[in-house]
């Protein structure tokens, strides 16, 4: 195993792990699965001497820079998967090797931001199956894992107007709504002396906007069961998403009969789906007939015809789609807040400037929000820093591509990852740095191309459909906590505690964002 990935299976990994209530079975019966899948996966590429051979010295990427193994082993990327590390991995391979880098027989990481248009927009290239597929929530295809370019498109098109401008200016006060109830659950955990776990708050704050406006599901101050569960149904689940999608024969039949913390992220997975079973059920009774624009996003799920089936959904698509959108629409918003909050709580100077601005604004609309200069170069550089979604998007080239002097052929499998272009140096200096003032220099050449090689949301036909939604819960919540809290980190947080880790979706390690909280 190269040095590099060795580095991140270190002997604290384990006990990090076992800290963690992994007991040693537990560990032992997916590392077996791993093992044995990559093997076979190892026997299947390289089947005679011959076929290694080629895949060393006459593939048509046998001059694109990598590590020597990664030639000939499409699972060289597996280990420091199932670590969590692989957009972190892929960086320091960068560092290493160049803009491209082989990482399978056939795959390649690209870290240059310039080819990212060429990649992502449309024709260029098409969603990896595997990747995609594996990531079904209930069975079927959301639109999320959709390949086919016709049932993609159809399948968006249902849900485009939800997520529109103007439909979430419908909803905005749900949003605020929900942002004030983040706020105050702040304070009031100041005012018993205690610090405020923003990890907790925040994952619930996104949670219930989306139940807010997919179902017209309304919550108070105290949190409610529904939300408590579904919130932990969901953290846990993804750990059996990535085991089973690391493990391809491993089906949830299976997975839920596994002992240990795999079996019971298994079980929440069943729990998560009953949960969304019962929110839809619900809707349909209570909600869908007075719902006449159609503005909660359930509905036109509901009533509209799919195109590309040539009919509505069924009750089993709808509870994948909403699965989909709910696992989409909260971590992805929680945890960019989550960064967002932290990077200010640590940069008392900062967190000033933006309640200084915030304070002269006439309100805290949307519309008053939206044109903040610092508090918009704010939510910049948390994306930046902290991309959500910081893993790689896997393509598969349907044209061929030119990097860096390099022919990638007609099916080459590509990859880039916003943990990665994020941080080119040459484009945001001091790249591990947190400075939104980088986004307020006068430079509009910079500018222009700082912007361009600004993703979050990706970019062509499988962009965030959500990405209204996201930004206008940022403004609401931002405006509100630090218009009238002080936030400092307190003082048990370890820098290990926000480590990112990676499962595609960026999860800080500790699960926890200690803060003691001032109202000003
Ligand atoms: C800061 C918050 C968010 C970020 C950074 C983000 C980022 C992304 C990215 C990078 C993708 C492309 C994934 C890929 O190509 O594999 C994506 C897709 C998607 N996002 Fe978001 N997202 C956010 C919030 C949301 C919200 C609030 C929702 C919905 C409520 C949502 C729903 C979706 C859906 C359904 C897709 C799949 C779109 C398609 O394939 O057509 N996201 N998101």
């Amino acid at each position: 195993m190269p040095l590099i990935q060795l580095k991140f299976w270190s002997a604290n990994s384990y006990h990090d792990l076992k800290d963690n209530g992994f007991s040693l079975l537990v560990l032992a019966v997916p590392g077996f699965l791993v093992a044995v899948f990559l093997l076979k996966r190892f026997w299947a590429e390289n089947r005679s001497a011959e076929q290694t051979f080629y895949n060393v010295y006459f593939h048509p990427l046998a001059k694109v820079p990598g590590p020597c193994f990664a030639k000939v082993n499409g699972s060289y990327m597996a280990p420091a998967q199932a670590m969590l590390c692989r957009a972190q991995t892929l960086l320091e391979l960068h560092k290493r090797y160049g803009s491209v880098v082989r990482i399978g027989p056939g795959e390649v990481s690209i870290s240059d931001w310039k080819t990212y248009r060429e990649i992502y927009s449309h024709g260029a290239s098409t969603k990896q199956k595997d990747f995609y597929e594996a990531t079904r929530l209930a069975g079927h295809d959301n639109v999320f894992t959709m390949i086919h370019k016709d049932a993609h498109a159809s399948r968006r098109k249902i849900q485009e107007k939800s997520y529109s401008q103007q439909n979430i200016l419908t909803n905005e006060s749900l949003i605020a709504d929900k942002a004030e109830i983040l706020t105050r659950r702040m304070a009031k955990g100041s005012q018993h002396g205690h610090s405020v776990d923003a990890f907790r708050l925040v994952g619930l704050f996104s949670l219930e906007v989306i139940l807010a406006c997919a179902y017209n599901r309304q919550h108070g101050d105290e949190p409610t069961d529904e939300c408590t569960t579904l919130l932990t149904a969901m953290d846990a689940s993804a750990v059996a998403i990535i085991t089973s999608a690391a493990v391809p024969g491993l089906k949830r039949s299976v997975g839920r009969r596994l002992p240990g913390s795999i079996g019971k992220a298994f079980r929440q997975w069943d729990s998560w789906q009953k949960i969304t079973t019962n929110l839809l059920d619900t809707f349909q009774q209570h909600e869908l007939a007075q719902d006449k624009t159609g503005r909660f996003m359930t509905t036109p799920l509901l009533l509209s015809v799919d195109k590309h089936l040539g009919r509505k959904l069924k009750r089993d698509e709808l509870i994948e789609e909403l699965m989909g959108l709910t696992f989409a629409g909260s971590g992805t918003t929680s945890t960019t807040l989550t960064y967002l909050l932290y990077a200010l709580a640590k940069d008392s100077d900062r967190q000033e400037r933006l309640r200084e601005e915030l304070r002269s604004s006439a309100g805290d609309s949307l519309n008053e929000l939206q044109p903040l200069p610092y508090l918009n170069a704010v939510i910049k550089e948390t994306l930046r820093l902290y991309p959500t979604i910081m893993s790689t998007l896997p393509r598969v080239l349907n044209k061929p591509l030119v990097v860096d002097k390099h022919l990638l052929p007609v099916g080459t499998s590509v990859g880039m990852q916003n943990y990665v272009h994020h941080r080119d140096p040459n484009l945001y200096p001091q790249p591990d740095e947190f400075c939104p003032e980088r986004w307020l220099m006068d430079d509009a050449v910079k500018l222009k191309d700082m912007d361009a090689g600004l993703t979050p949301f990706s970019l062509g036909p499988y962009n965030c459909i959500g990405q209204n939604l996201a930004r206008a819960e940022l403004y609401l919540a931002v405006g509100r906590v630090f218009r009238g809290l002080k936030l400092t980190l307190n003082a048990t947080m370890k820098d290990s505690d926000m480590e990112l880790e990676d499962r595609f979706n960026i999860a800080p390690r500790g699960r926890r964002l200690l803060f003691d909280v001032k109202i000003v």
